[in-house]
C-alpha cells in the first residue's frame, strides 16, 4: 500500500504538557482519513506538525515522501490547508480570496486565471464569486475556504473539523463535495472531527485519538463490527411465549423487553434476520415488524474510553 502521510512516533509537548504522545498514522494514498476525538485531543497539534506549522518534539513524519522537518517547503507546497478558524475578508469577493492565493502560492500567471475559473467551477459558487463575502451563507464560505486551499493543486488537503458549527443540511453538501473532491480530482484528504456521523459518512478509515494517543484506528465499519453489537428489534404478537423461546438461541446475547417489543443483542445481525422470523412462525408467533441497528462509531468511542466524544464539551 502507498501512503501518502506516514508519522513514527510523532510527539508534541507543550511545557510539560504532552499533546501529542508518540503518534503513528499510515493513510493510504487517495484516501479520506479521519482523525477523531474530543475537543483537547490533540487533533489540531498532530495536524499543525504535519503541515509543518509546528515543530514535533521528538518523532518525524513524512508528507507525500517529504520529511516535514528536514523538507517543510516541499510539504508546502504538496498541500493545502482548510482550519477552523475562518480567516476570510469580509471586503473581498470570493474572486478576490482566489486571486490572492494564487499569486501567494506562486501559480504561475499565465495559468492562474483558469486555475481560478477551475475553482470557482468546482466550488460552484455561481454568482456570488463576484460579490462580497460578507453576502455568502456559511456552506458558501466553507466551500469557498475549501477552494482556496486547492488553488495550488495540492496532493493532500487538510481539513480542521470541515463542518464545525455549520447546520446539519450545509454539513451533508460539504461532505458531498469532500467525497467529490477526493473521487474526482485525486485529491487524498486527512480530517479531523468530533462528529461521529461526519467521519462515518465520509472516511475510509479512522483513528481515534484521546489524550494524545491513537487508541485505535481502521475502517468506520471494521471499527463497528468488532463491536459484535448488532441490536434486533422485534414487535411481535406473543411477547413473553417469544421471549422464552427465543432466549433459548446460543446466537442471542442478550435481550430487553419493552411492551410489545423485544430488543436481541446479536452478533452479525444481518445474517439473523430470516432466521428469526422463521423461528418465531414455527412458534407460531406473528412478527409485525422487524428491525437491525448495527453500532455506530459513537458506540466505538465510548468502547474504546469509557465515555462519549460530545460530552467532552463537543
Ligand atoms: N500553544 C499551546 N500551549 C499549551 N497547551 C496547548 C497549546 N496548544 C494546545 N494546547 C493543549 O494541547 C491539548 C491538545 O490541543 P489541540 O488543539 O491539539 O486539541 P484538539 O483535539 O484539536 O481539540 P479541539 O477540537 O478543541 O481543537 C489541549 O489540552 C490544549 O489545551
Amino acid at each position: 500500500m502507498e501512503y501518502i502521510i506516514q508519522t513514527h512516533n510523532i510527539s508534541k509537548k507543550y511545557d510539560d504538557f504532552t499533546a501529542v504522545n508518540g503518534v503513528n498514522l499510515n493513510v493510504p494514498k487517495n484516501s479520506v482519513y479521519g482523525v477523531l476525538g474530543p475537543n483537547g485531543a490533540g487533533k489540531t497539534t498532530l495536524i499543525s506538525m504535519l503541515c509543518t506549522i509546528l515543530h514535533p518534539t521528538s518523532g518525524s513524519a513524512t508528507v507525500n515522501g517529504y520529511d516535514v522537518t528536514k523538507h517543510p517547503k516541499e510539504v508546502r507546497e504538496s498541500i493545502g490547508i482548510v482550519f477552523q478558524s475562518r480567516a476570510l475578508d469580509d471586503m473581498l469577493t470570493g474572486r478576490e480570496h482566489l486571486q490572492m492565493h494564487a499569486s501567494l502560492y506562486g501559480v504561475p500567471k499565465d495559468i492562474r486565471q483558469s486555475r481560478i475559473d477551475e475553482i470557482l467551477d468546482l466550488i460552484a459558487l455561481g454568482k456570488k464569486a463576484d460579490e462580497f463575502v460578507k453576502t455568502y451563507s456559511g456552506g458558501m464560505k466553507r466551500r469557498l475556504e475549501i477552494g482556496r486551499g486547492l488553488i495550488h493543486h495540492p496532493k493532500v488537503l487538510f481539513l480542521d473539523e470541515p463542518t464545525l458549527g455549520l447546520d446539519p443540511q450545509t454539513r451533508e453538501s460539504i461532505w458531498e463535495y469532500i467525497k467529490d473532491l477526493n473521487q474526482n480530482q485525486d485529491v487524498s484528504v486527512l480530517m479531523t472531527t468530533h462528529y461521529m456521523e461526519e467521519a462515518d459518512k465520509l472516511c475510509d478509515e479512522v483513528a481515534i485519538i484521546n489524550q494524545g494517543q491513537i487508541i485505535t484506528s481502521n475502517s468506520p465499519q471494521n471499527l463497528k463490527r468488532e463491536l459484535k453489537a448488532d441490536t434486533i428489534t422485534m414487535h411481535v404478537d406473543n411477547i413473553k411465549k417469544f421471549t422464552e423461546e427465543v432466549e433459548k438461541l446460543d446466537f442471542v446475547r442478550e435481550t430487553f423487553v419493552m411492551d410489545s417489543e423485544i430488543k436481541l443483542m446479536v452478533e452479525r445481525g444481518e445474517n439473523l434476520v430470516a432466521e428469526l422470523v422463521n423461528f418465531a412462525n414455527e412458534h407460531k408467533i406473528f412478527v409485525y415488524s422487524i428491525e437491525l441497528e448495527h453500532p455506530n462509531l459513537e458506540d466505538v468511542f465510548l468502547k474504546y474510553t469509557g465515555r462519549t466524544i460530545q460530552g467532552e464539551g463537543g
